[in-house]
C-alpha cells in the first residue's frame, strides 16, 4: 500500500441556513495522522462525512484533490464510535462483510480475515458471535474489518471513547502499528489520545468554524503518556479547548 496524501479546499457547509464552516482548506500529509478537535457540534464529524462523500442533508460543498490526482473513492475506510458489528455475522464474517457486499468473499479473502484476527489477538474468536465479546474486543474486530479494506486513508470518528481507559491505551498502540502509513484523521474528545497519537492535532472552533492547529509532542507514535511534553501539552490542550470561541491562537 502506498501512503497517500490529499487536501482540502473551500470546504463549507451549513445547516438550516447557517454556516457552520465555510472556507476551510486544510492538508493531511500522506502517511501522517491529524488528530481532529473541537467542541461538541462544531463540525468534527460532519466535516469527515463530507470526506468521505457521505450523505448530507444541507448545504455543502467541498474541493477535496489527492497527491495523485486520482478520486479518493474506494480509497477511504471508516471507523466509527459504536463497532457497528452486525449481530447475525460471526466475527469473521464480519470482518468479510466488505467483499461480502461487493460480492462473494473468496478463500483468499477468508484467509487474509483470519489473519487479521490474529493480528488484533482474535484469532480464537473468529467463528464466536459479537454479543459473546467485550466492547474493546469488538472494536478490535471493528479494526480488523478497517484493515480488510486496506485503504491508504483511514477516517476515524471518536473510535477508542466507548471503551475503558485501560483497552483504549492498548488499541491505541494496536492501531498505530496496525495502520501504519496511512493516512488518518481521528476525531476525537480526547486530549490525551490526540496527543499520543497524532502527528498533527487540528481544532476546530468559532462560529463559523476555522482549522488551527495546536503544537504535538515529539517522536514517535504511540507516545509515552509520562513523556515530558505530553504531561505539558495535556493541560494546555485541555485549556485551549475550553476556551471561547473566538480562540484562535497557536499553542
Ligand atoms: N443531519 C443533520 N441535520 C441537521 N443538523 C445537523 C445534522 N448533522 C449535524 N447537524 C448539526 O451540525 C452541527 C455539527 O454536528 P457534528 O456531528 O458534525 O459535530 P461534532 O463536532 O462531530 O459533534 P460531536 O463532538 O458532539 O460528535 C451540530 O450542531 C448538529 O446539530
Amino acid at each position: 500500500m502506498t501512503s497517500l496524501g490529499f487536501s482540502l479546499a473551500q470546504a463549507r457547509l451549513a445547516f438550516a441556513g447557517q454556516w457552520l464552516f465555510d472556507g476551510l482548506t486544510v492538508e493531511f500529509a500522506p502517511g501522517s495522522w491529524t488528530g481532529l478537535l473541537g467542541r461538541s457540534g462544531s463540525g468534527k464529524s460532519s466535516l469527515l462525512r463530507m470526506i468521505a462523500d457521505l450523505p448530507l442533508p444541507d448545504t455543502h460543498e467541498l474541493t477535496l484533490t489527492t497527491d495523485d490526482a486520482r478520486p479518493l473513492t474506494g480509497r477511504l475506510a471508516w471507523m466509527a464510535q459504536q463497532d457497528q458489528l452486525l449481530p447475525w455475522r460471526t466475527v469473521v464474517d464480519n470482518v468479510l462483510l466488505g467483499p461480502a457486499l461487493r460480492g462473494r468473499p473468496s478463500p483468499a479473502d477468508r484467509q487474509r480475515a483470519f489473519s487479521l484476527l490474529d493480528d488484533v489477538g482474535l484469532a480464537d474468536k473468529a467463528r464466536d458471535w459479537p454479543k459473546t465479546l467485550s466492547g474493546g474486543q469488538r472494536q478490535r474486530v471493528a479494526l480488523a474489518r478497517t484493515l480488510f479494506e486496506d485503504a491508504p486513508v483511514v477516517l476515524m470518528d471518536e473510535p477508542f471513547s466507548a471503551v475503558d481507559a485501560i483497552t483504549r491505551l492498548e488499541l491505541h498502540e494496536l492501531a498505530a502499528r496496525l495502520l501504519a502509513g496511512r493516512t488518518v484523521i481521528l476525531v476525537t474528545h480526547d486530549p490525551l489520545e490526540a496527543l499520543r497519537l497524532s502527528d498533527r492535532i487540528l481544532i476546530l472552533a468559532g462560529q463559523p468554524a476555522t482549522l488551527s492547529d495546536f503544537d504535538v509532542p515529539p517522536g514517535q507514535r504511540p507516545r509515552a503518556l509520562e513523556a515530558p511534553d505530553m504531561l505539558r501539552l495535556q493541560p494546555r490542550l485541555v485549556a485551549r479547548l475550553h476556551a471561547p470561541l473566538t480562540a484562535g491562537s497557536r499553542a
